[in-house]
This record gives C-alpha cells, sequence and structure tokens, in this order.
C-alpha cells in the first residue's frame, strides 16, 4: 500500500494450520496477539484451506451481481422493514440476498464459506480456551455450537466510491459478536492501535492516529469481539476500526466480507473463572446476554437513546468516547 510505513498496521500473523497441528508456539501467540492488539492476519495460504478460499472468491461474485440489481428489487429486502435489528436485509449503501437462480452456485459457495470460517473460529476458541485454562463448560467454544442454529452475521459489503477524501463510510466501532473475519482485495480498514487511549479526549476520528490494514491475499483479517472482551473482563481486547479513504486520496468502490461470528443470544457475557483472568471484585460485574448487547449496541448504531457518551461506550465496547 502506498502510503509511510508508520502509517501500516504492522498486524501479526497467525498460521491456522499451526493452530490445528496442537503449535503451543502458535497458541501462544494467538493469545498475546488478542490480549495486546486485537487484530491479526489469519494465514489461509496452506492448501488445505484452498476451498474456502475459493468459496470467499465466489461470495465476493455473489456479492458484486446482487449490489447491481436495481435499487426497486434491493429495497424491497429494505433492513429496516425485513426485522427489529439490523441483521437481515438490503441496507441502501448496504446490504441482502435477492438470488432468484439458486442453482448459480453461489449459495454453495456461501455454505463453504460459513462452514470452513465456522471451523476456523473454532480452532482459534479452542486455542484460547486451552491457554487461558479455561474450565469445562466455559471455554468460548461452548457459547456457540456449530451443529446449533447461529445468530453469527455475514456482511456483503459494498463502499461507493467517493471523491470526499474525508469520507468516512464506516464509523469508528469494535464488533458486536466473539471473532469477525474479513476479506477485502482492497485497501480501506483502519485500526486504532490498543496503546492509543481516546477516552477522556474530544477527539475527531479523523485527527486518532489510524493504521491502515494492508490486503495480503490468502490470508483474513480477523479481529476479537466485544463479546470474547466481556467474558475475560477486558483481558483480550476487541480492537476499534473503521472504514474510510487512505489518507489524502479518494475512496476507491470497495467490497469486502465480514463474518461476525457471535454466541447464542442466551449467553450470559461474565467473567469466565481462569487464574488466568483478572476477576471483577463481588457486585462489580453487570452480566449481560449476547442477545441484549446487541440490542443495545444497535440501538446506539442507529442513533438511539442514552446520553452521547454512553452511546459512544457502547459504539466502541467500553475502549473510550470519540466525538
Ligand atoms: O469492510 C471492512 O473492511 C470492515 C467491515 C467491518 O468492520 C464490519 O462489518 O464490522
Ligand atoms: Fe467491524
Amino acid at each position: 500500500m502506498d502510503v509511510s510505513s508508520e502509517k501500516v498496521a504492522s498486524l501479526r500473523t497467525i498460521s491456522l494450520v499451526k493452530l490445528e497441528s496442537g503449535s503451543v508456539s502458535e497458541r501462544d501467540l494467538l493469545l498475546q496477539t488478542c490480549t495486546e492488539d486485537g487484530f491479526f492476519y489469519l494465514d489461509l495460504t496452506h492448501p488445505s484451506y484452498s476451498a474456502l478460499l475459493d468459496n470467499v472468491e465466489s461470495v465476493f461474485e455473489a456479492s458484486e451481481s446482487l449490489f447491481n440489481y436495481a435499487p426497486d428489487i434491493k429495497n424491497l429486502f429494505d433492513v429496516d422493514k425485513i426485522s427489529d435489528l439490523k441483521v437481515n436485509g438490503y441496507k441502501p449503501k448496504g446490504r441482502n440476498f435477492v438470488t432468484k437462480d439458486k442453482s448459480d452456485g453461489h449459495l454453495d459457495s456461501l455454505r463453504g464459506v460459513v462452514r470452513g470460517l465456522c471451523s476456523a473460529a473454532h480452532l482459534v476458541f479452542s486455542s484460547l480456551s486451552a491457554s487461558l485454562s479455561l474450565p469445562a463448560g466455559q471455554h468460548f467454544e461452548d457459547f456457540q455450537g456449530l451443529p446449533r442454529p447461529s445468530p453469527d452475521i455475514l456482511r456483503l459489503l459494498k463502499y461507493h466510491a467517493d471523491t470526499d477524501t474525508s469520507c468516512q463510510p464506516h464509523v469508528p466501532h469494535t464488533d458486536i459478536g466473539s471473532l469477525t473475519f474479513v476479506f477485502s482485495s482492497t485497501p480501506g480498514l483502519k485500526v486504532l492501535p490498543r496503546c492509543v487511549s481516546t477516552k477522556d479526549q474530544d477527539q475527531e476520528p479523523s485527527s486518532l492516529p489510524w493504521q491502515y490494514v494492508a490486503p495480503r491475499p490468502g490470508h483474513a483479517v480477523v479481529n476479537v469481539g466485544d463479546c470474547l472482551s466481556l467474558l475475560t473482563n477486558g483481558l483480550l481486547k476487541s480492537a476499534l476500526h473503521c472504514v474510510g479513504p487512505v489518507e489524502g486520496r479518494s475512496m476507491n468502490e470497495r467490497y469486502s466480507i465480514a463474518y461476525l461470528m457471535r454466541p447464542e443470544d442466551c449467553a450470559v457475557l461474565r467473567t469466565l473463572d481462569s487464574p488466568k483472568i483478572p476477576q471483577p471484585a463481588p457486585g462489580q460485574e453487570d452480566p449481560i446476554t449476547s442477545g441484549e448487547w446487541i440490542r443495545r449496541k444497535f440501538e446506539a448504531l442507529r442513533g438511539g437513546r442514552g446520553d452521547g457518551n454512553s452511546i459512544d461506550h457502547i459504539l466502541t465496547g467500553g475502549r473510550g468516547v470519540v466525538s
């Protein structure tokens, strides 16, 4: 990416095949990365993941053809008319499935992506659960089961080209779920390094030292979501990120796929029992279910009730306040 190197995020890379083979050093690196950065590249270049990457490519094709439908067709699936939460549907300058031809292979690719990412997530979760010596019944993977109906969210995103170099098509936020996988071949994703505190500062998002995440073929960009952070009393970090143009340039048209894994709605998010996780003082914790967390977050995203600070608190997963 053509910007000065200090503005490019130096994310660590975790190898999925090494996690799969039980490498202890890779497991340690994963824990360190999730506690320090909350953002990493997941290396999927091993041949055993080539079907997953092929399916991702095919879903990009599906995404492009969905966005090419006429607006009146897409608007039949208006996200605000389909359900209470912003999880299903087309958001103008946004998402939903309008496929008429179910035999075009894209649905199979989509299933392949979901299956592949769920099993990648399972490996990440079980590695982290082992590193943190979580007791039986409290493993991260216990909160979301492969065979059960999934509350996960798949986003097919299209960012429109924009000549306004200060446009911000995706506001600063942390992710709602436990783990997010992002694929895109176009720059635009930015992350705020964990060492930057936004607390007590009335900072314009544009003045924060965002770092660009360079697209890397064969890799997913993975980030820790709010739920892992809530389950570990903040030990695992959900990092603040946004999407916008690369400094001083126009925003190019950009497609991305984001798969947000989520604990089941009934899962209670409270600090798990582990000597490696800082435990809250008795009575200090305010447990919340995953379903309630998503409801509050969408309310905040829609500019709903609450004062500015509490809304920012929810949007940023407790990270701080950005004006
Ligand atoms: O489009 C991207 O690269 C990131 C999308 C994202 O942050 C999200 O959907 O939560
Ligand atoms: Fe995100």
